[in-house]
């Protein structure tokens, strides 16, 4: 059974949403001879789970080849775990501002609760137990991963353990953890491999000083020093957290500014709140190297200077799950940076091989993996099927105050030359924030000058992720700035500036 080559666009796809997988259902067989043909799939990532269950809905026999666990690096690497240990850095940052809203932390009460060596009248702070902390981050990751490979089972979805490889675009060869291979043949074949963390030359990780984000859950005490090289999403992210947490941090950044890809307004705020908070941030100053000393590490930068510290997490970017993969053999076209073409509707340059998710270089986030590899299945299966967007998506980085954007950026909206208004409010003038002693953080919106269309939006503040969802309808279903003012706020609320942004827009746009 070949792909479909017509592309429909009725139905739109679901929000792009990594799954809950929480719902129960009763156990599905796959039939024998299943009208929809043999869907193989490589990786059991967002791209490659998500895609499953769509491929079962559509009447497919599905098998995932998964080599590590199912949920992929998002579970158990990346998304989850980095998540679930902000959860808690997020707590320490709220219980900064307690003495600001009147709570007191005394020691009597501390006491009371176990901590030694506290006399009355002592000033108390709270304090990590990263073997704790990094104990319930694997325990939620492991548990998420268990759930979807119950859900995969309860929709009939077999899941063989190996690595899979392409040997031609209808069979893909699986190795075992025993060395043993066997072959599956294959209607349709998405490939949804993911990245894995980019590794300097001569900074070799080794598990216990110098490490990648996947091994920062195998600490057991909090750094002393922790030098972070690399300020995009994930430096940034790690670097504030731990920051939180307590540890010293010195971000380094080869960049002018931490988080370069992002709002420079949104960035700048943070890299100001990074500082005073403690972050030692050197920006222009790429790592070249790293080895360890008796008790910690040394960072050496390109222009020779060196930074010590008692661990270092490179945080340099990713690199595609590409290599091995029989791309090549199959004759599949791949970019020079290693990432497997795709169109919109998933399909590589071969009739036959989809490929979602990481491995493709398209916007490396879960919730568009998930809705890649969907439109693959949908797109092979022969469903209706809207080719991907990414005008919609809304993207978070969470770190303290978090920022949330969607849309088109500013930058963007310049390259384009696009005729746009903007306005920007401090959320300190919301009164919300005032009550919970929020300073830091702003919305701004982006709007067409002639149509008053929303084009995107940024909001920094505590849950910006929540607060971005009625400006991501709003870019998604075109939206006027005035229609987002007509709507009712709560008061008082933290979405009532995005209200009064909007309003100002309208303001503008009749000045
Ligand atoms: C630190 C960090 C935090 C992040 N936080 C967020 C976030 O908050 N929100 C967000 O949307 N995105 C986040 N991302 C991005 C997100 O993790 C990725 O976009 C997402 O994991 C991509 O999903 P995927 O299915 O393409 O690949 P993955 O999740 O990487 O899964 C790929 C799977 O394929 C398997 N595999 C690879 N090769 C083979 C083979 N040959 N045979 C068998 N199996 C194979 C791997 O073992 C893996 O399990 C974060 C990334 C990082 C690094
Ligand atoms: N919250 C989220 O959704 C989230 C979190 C983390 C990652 N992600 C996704 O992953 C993507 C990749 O993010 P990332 O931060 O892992 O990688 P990245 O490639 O975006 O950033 C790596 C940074 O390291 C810098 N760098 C490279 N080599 C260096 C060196 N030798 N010394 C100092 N700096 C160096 C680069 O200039 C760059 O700024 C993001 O675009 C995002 O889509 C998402």
């Amino acid at each position: 059974m070949g792909p479909v080559t017509s592309e429909q666009t009725s139905a739109a796809p679901d929000q792009p949403q990594v799954p809950a997988v929480t719902a129960a259902s009763t156990v599905r067989d796959a039939p024998d001879d299943p009208p929809a043909g043999h869907v193989v799939i490589v990786g059991g990532g967002p791209g490659g789970y998500e895609a499953a269950l769509v491929a079962r809905r559509l009447g497919a026999r599905v098998t995932v080849v998964e080599r590590a666990g199912l949920g992929g690096a998002a579970v158990l690497t990346d998304v989850v775990p980095s998540k679930t240990l902000i959860a808690t850095a997020e707590w320490m940052t709220i219980a900064d501002r307690a003495p600001e809203l009147g709570i007191r932390l005394d020691a009597l009460a501390a006491v009371g609760a176990g901590a030694s060596g506290a006399g009355p009248g002592t000033a108390l702070r709270h304090s990590i137990d990263l073997r704790a902390v990094n104990a319930r981050v694997k325990a939620l990751a492991s548990a998420q991963s268990d759930d979807i490979r119950a859900r995969l089972a309860r929709e009939g979805v077999d899941v063989v353990t190996g690595t899979g490889r392409l040997l031609d675009p209808g069979r893909v060869a699986v190795t075992g953890e025993d060395g043993r291979e066997h072959e599956l043949a294959a209607d349709v074949v998405l490939l949804a491999t993911g990245a894995t963390p980019r590794v300097l030359p001569d900074a070799r990780p080794d598990g216990e000083r110098i490490l990648t984000w996947t091994e920062m859950y195998d600490l057991d005490e909090l750094p002393e020093r922790l030098v972070v090289v690399g300020s995009g999403v994930t430096g940034a992210e790690f670097a504030g957290a731990y920051t939180s947490l307590g540890a010293d941090v010195v971000l380094v950044s080869s960049r002018d500014r931490v988080l370069p890809g992002e709002d420079a307004d949104a960035a700048e705020l943070i890299e100001r709140i990074f500082t005073q908070r403690g972050m030692t941030v050197m920006s222009r100053s790429r790592a070249s190297a790293a080895r360890r000393t008796a008790d910690g590490v040394v960072v050496t930068l390109e222009d020779g200077r060196t930074v010590e510290g008692s661990h270092v997490l490179f945080a340099v970017g990713s690199v595609p799950t590409t290599r091995g993969l029989g791309l090549e053999e199959a004759g599949v076209r791949v970019t020079p940076s290693g990432h497997v073409e795709v169109d919109k509707v998933s399909r590589t340059n071969v009739r036959g091989v989809y490929a979602a998710g990481d491995c493709t270089g398209v916007l490396p986030l879960a919730s568009v993996a998930a809705t890649q590899g969907r439109i693959a299945m949908s797109h092979a299966l022969g469903d209706a099927v809207r080719p991907l967007s990414l005008r919609g998506i809304s993207a978070n980085i969470f770190t303290a105050p978090e920022i949330a954007t969607v849309g088109l950026s500013e930058a963007r909206l310049r390259e384009t030359g696009t005729h746009y208004r903007t306005s920007t409010l401090p959320l300190s003038r919301n009164p919300r924030a005032k009550m919970l002693g929020v300073r830091d953080g702003f919305v701004k919106i982006f709007a067409h000058a002639g149509t008053g269309t929303i084009l995107g939006a940024v909001v920094v503040g505590p849950r910006a992720s929540e607060s971005i969802f009625p400006l991501t309808l709003a870019v998604t279903h075109r939206l006027t700035a005035d229609q987002v003012a007509e709507a009712s706020t709560v008061y008082p609320s933290m979405s009532g500036t995005i209200a009064e942004v909007a309003r100002m827009l309208h303001q503008r746009a009749i000045d």
